[in-house]
C-alpha cells in the first residue's frame, strides 16, 4: 500500500491552471523533490496535499484513506500531514527547547520530556536548547522549526523551500542532519525548491515541475542522465543540446540522446574527433572549457588547463 496516492489532481485560479491533471504515489519512508521555477505551482501542490487548498478535480489517499479537502471540516488541514511554509518561523520569545515542547503540548510531560531530548538530540540542537531563537544560526532555526514538525510523529513532512535562506555551506550542512532527521524518524517527505542541487543528495525521486504539470518523476539520477527534454535537461544541470544530424556527422549515433553533458566530454589525445579550445575559465578546483567541433560549440570541465586556440583530442562517454 502507497503511503501517498495522487491522481488526476488539478487547481485553477481564475483561468490559470496552477496544477494541472498530476498523478503520482510516494511510498513510506521516500523523499520526494519537487524542483520547478518560480510560478510552476509546487507551493499549490504542496497546498492540496496538506488539504489547505481546495482541489477542483482529483483524488488524494494517505493510506487508501481519502484526504478530506478543507471544505469538509473545521480546520484545514490533516492530522498525519505536516506543513512547513518557507514563512513558517518559531515563537521569538522561548528557548529552541519550549518552542519543540509547544507542539507536544497536549501529550503527558513525562513522554513529552523524553520526546524533546530524543529531538533535541537526533537534530543536535541539545547544546542551544536554551538559547531563543534570535540567539542561534539560521541553520539551528531551520532545523529546529523541522523538528517542530516531526515532533508529533506525523506520516508525511512537507517542506517549502526548505533551504532558501541559507548559504551554500549551511544548506549543505542541513541536507545532512534533516536527512538523518526523516529517515531516522520514518517520516515520508515532499519538498520543493527552485534549485537543484537542494534536491541532489537529499530526494529518492526528483519531479520537474512546469506550469502546473508534472513532466517526468524518476530517480534523480535517471532524470539528470535520461531527461524528457530540453528544459527537463536544462533545470537538472549544465548541458550541451545538439543536433542528431550533428551526432552523426561527427560519428556519434552511438549516444542515447541529443543531450550532453560537460562531464561526458574528456580529452582523449588518440582520438580522431578534433576539437579547437574556444575559451577556459577557471572555477575553483576545475575549469570550465568552451571547445569547437566544427561548428557547434560544447562545454567541457577540465582539471588541467587548456590552450586557448590548441587542438585538442576530445571523446563523449555515454
Ligand atoms: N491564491 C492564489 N490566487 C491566484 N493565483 C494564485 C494563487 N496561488 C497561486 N497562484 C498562481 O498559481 C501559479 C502557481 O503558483 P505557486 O505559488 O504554486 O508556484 P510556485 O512554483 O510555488 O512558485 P514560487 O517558487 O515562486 O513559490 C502562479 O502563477 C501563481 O501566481
Amino acid at each position: 500500500m502507497s503511503l501517498l496516492k495522487i491522481q488526476h489532481l488539478s487547481k485553477s485560479f481564475e483561468d490559470k491552471k496552477a496544477v494541472n491533471h498530476i498523478s503520482f504515489t510516494l511510498e513510506k519512508g521516500e523523499i520526494l523533490g519537487i524542483l520547478g521555477e518560480s510560478g510552476s505551482g509546487k507551493t499549490t501542490l504542496l497546498h492540496l496535499i496538506g488539504a489547505f487548498q481546495e482541489p477542483d478535480e482529483g483524488t488524494l489517499l494517505l493510506e487508501n484513506k481519502r484526504i478530506t479537502p478543507p471544505s469538509q471540516k473545521l480546520i484545514a488541514g490533516h492530522p498525519d500531514i505536516k506543513l512547513v511554509r518557507q514563512d513558517y518561523g518559531l515563537f521569538p520569545n522561548i528557548s529552541i527547547r519550549e518552542n519543540i515542547a509547544y507542539e507536544l503540548r497536549y501529550y503527558e510531560e513525562n513522554y513529552r520530556n523524553k520526546r524533546v531530548d530524543k529531538l533535541l538530540k537526533l537534530s543536535r540542537l541539545d547544546k542551544v536548547q536554551s538559547h531563543l531563537p534570535r540567539e542561534v544560526s539560521g541553520g539551528e532555526q531551520q532545523r529546529a522549526v523541522i523538528v517542530k514538525a516531526i515532533a508529533e510523529q506525523p506520516k508525511l513532512l512537507l517542506l517549502d523551500e526548505p533551504f532558501s535562506h541559507l548559504d551554500a555551506v549551511n544548506k549543505r550542512k542541513l541536507k545532512v542532519e534533516i536527512l538523518k532527521l526523516i529517515k531516522s524518524e520514518e517520516v515520508s517527505c515532499i519538498f520543493v525548491t527552485h534549485d537543484v542541487s537542494d534536491a541532489y543528495g537529499m530526494a529518492d525521486y526528483l519531479a520537474i515541475m512546469r506550469k502546473g504539470k508534472m513532466l517526468q518523476v524518476d530517480a534523480p539520477q535517471k532524470v539528470y542522465q535520461h531527461p524528457l527534454n530540453q528544459y527537463v535537461a536544462e533545470i537538472t544541470g549544465e548541458v550541451n543540446v545538439v543536433s542528431i544530424e550533428w551526432l552523426a556527422r561527427v560519428g556519434l549515433s552511438n549516444l542515447p540522446n541529443v543531450f550532453i553533458r560537460p562531464e561526458q566530454i574528456f580529452v582523449a589525445p588518440e582520438s580522431n574527433l578534433k576539437a579547437g579550445v574556444v575559451a577556459l575559465k577557471f572555477l575553483g578546483n576545475y575549469y570550465e572549457v568552451i571547445i569547437s567541433i566544427g561548428e557547434q560549440e560544447l562545454k567541457m570541465f577540465s582539471f588541467v588547463p587548456l590552450k586557448v586556440g590548441e587542438e585538442i583530442g576530445v571523446d563523449i562517454r555515454h
